[in-house]
């Protein structure tokens, strides 16, 4: 069986490793020549992971052609890209192929989940399932082998298995599941919520604040997510607080550091200014922002760094307009 990673930034690289140690058949597909380079001639992906050693047997390519009778396809580039990619990809794949989406995040235009999206863009004949592959999970620490627990998520739960038996190993293991919307919709949010805990961290406040933001921000993910027709108990698991937690306190986060530069520096101009990583809570806040409005869904803390990130709310007043709203809305 082959795999087909697209994208070699960070966690394509530490996935395509995964295989690699499975001793699977995979190739890592990279538009970027110094990142395909690094991993062929050094065993290294230096820009993401320093000196960290990679299993020898990965290996990468520029010539998207490679696709051509893969069995899986894993789609690891940002959700903005994964439209884009799917078309590109299409002529080449043969049909029944499996394509695994890892993205967290919404289509910027059209609001989508990545699997509607994959599944859009991609001919029909050509695709088995899409199969979610989404937990907490920081790519520097499975680089590294830490033991890591992520879900594979299908409406056809035999290509879950199949995705589950690719990937699991003694550092890395694959729970399955079916609720693509409440996973979906929980790993997307939770890079909201780590937004929002890097900027109460930048602000100097500590883990009383942190278990309420996390506590609360389970809240409106499933307050959320169940409007849409995820189930409540998703929300408990892996995609939900799992990913939440992971994303919330760690170093390694994105989402969580562009918090952290905002709250510090109590506005968000150098961050627009400068930031060049892939930070999907950003972008998950303005559509999370534009559909609870319309549909009247209460989301206080998304509610509160959209305001941040798009309307130069200040960072410091953002606890009292949190802390200080009308108690008769907080029922549970
Ligand atoms: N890094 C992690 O720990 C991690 C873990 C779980 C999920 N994810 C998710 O995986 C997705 C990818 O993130 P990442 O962390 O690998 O990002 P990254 O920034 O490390 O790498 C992204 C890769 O995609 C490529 N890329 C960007 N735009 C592209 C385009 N338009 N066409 C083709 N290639 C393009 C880049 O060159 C780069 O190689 C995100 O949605 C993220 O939320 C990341
Ligand atoms: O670095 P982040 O904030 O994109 O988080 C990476 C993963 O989603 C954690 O599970």
């Amino acid at each position: 069986m082959r795999t087909v990673i697209i994208g070699s930034g960070s966690w394509g690289t530490a996935l395509g490793q995964v295989l690699a140690d499975n001793q699977q058949d995979v190739i890592v597909y990279g538009r970027n020549e110094a990142e395909v380079s690094d991993i062929n001639e050094n065993h290294h992906n230096t820009k993401y992971f320093k000196e960290t050693e990679l299993n020898p047997l990965l290996t990468a390519t520029r010539d998207l052609s490679v696709v051509a009778g893969a069995d899986f396809v894993l789609l690891a580039v940002p959700t903005i890209a994964i439209e884009d990619m799917c078309k590109k990809i299409n002529e080449y794949l043969k049909p029944n192929t499996i394509v695994i989406n890892v993205s967290k995040g919404f289509h910027p235009e059209t609001n989508e989940r990545m699997s509607d999206v994959i599944r859009r863009s991609i001919s029909l004949e050509k695709l088995s399932s899409v199969v979610s592959l989404i937990g907490p999970s920081h790519a520097e620490e499975v680089v590294i082998r830490q033991l890591t627990t992520i879900d594979a998520i299908s409406l056809k739960i035999e290509d879950a298995r199949k995705v589950q038996t690719l990937f699991s190993n003694r550092y890395f293991r694959i729970y399955t599941g079916s609720d693509e919307i409440g996973s979906e919709l929980g790993a997307a949010l939770k890079n909201v919520m780590a937004i929002a805990s890097g900027i109460l961290s930048g602000l100097g406040y500590q883990d009383n604040t942190r278990a309420a933001l996390i506590t609360r921000g389970l809240q409106e993910m499933v307050r959320y997510g169940t409007f849409f027709g995820g189930q409540e108990r998703t929300f408990m698991g892996l995609t939900g607080i799992g990913d939440l937690i992971v994303t919330c306190t760690s170093k390694h986060s994105r989402n969580f550091e562009c918090g952290y530069q905002i709250g510090q520096e109590n506005t968000v101009e150098n961050f627009w200014a400068n930031n060049t990583k892939t930070v999907e809570g950003v972008r998950t806040a303005k559509i999370v922002h534009r559909v609870a409005e319309k549909n009247h869904i209460s989301m206080p803390i998304c509610e509160e760094v959209y305001q941040i990130l798009y309307n130069h709310k200040k960072p410091d007043t953002c606890a009292d307009s949190l802390m200080l709203r009308d108690l008769k809305e907080e029922f549970r």
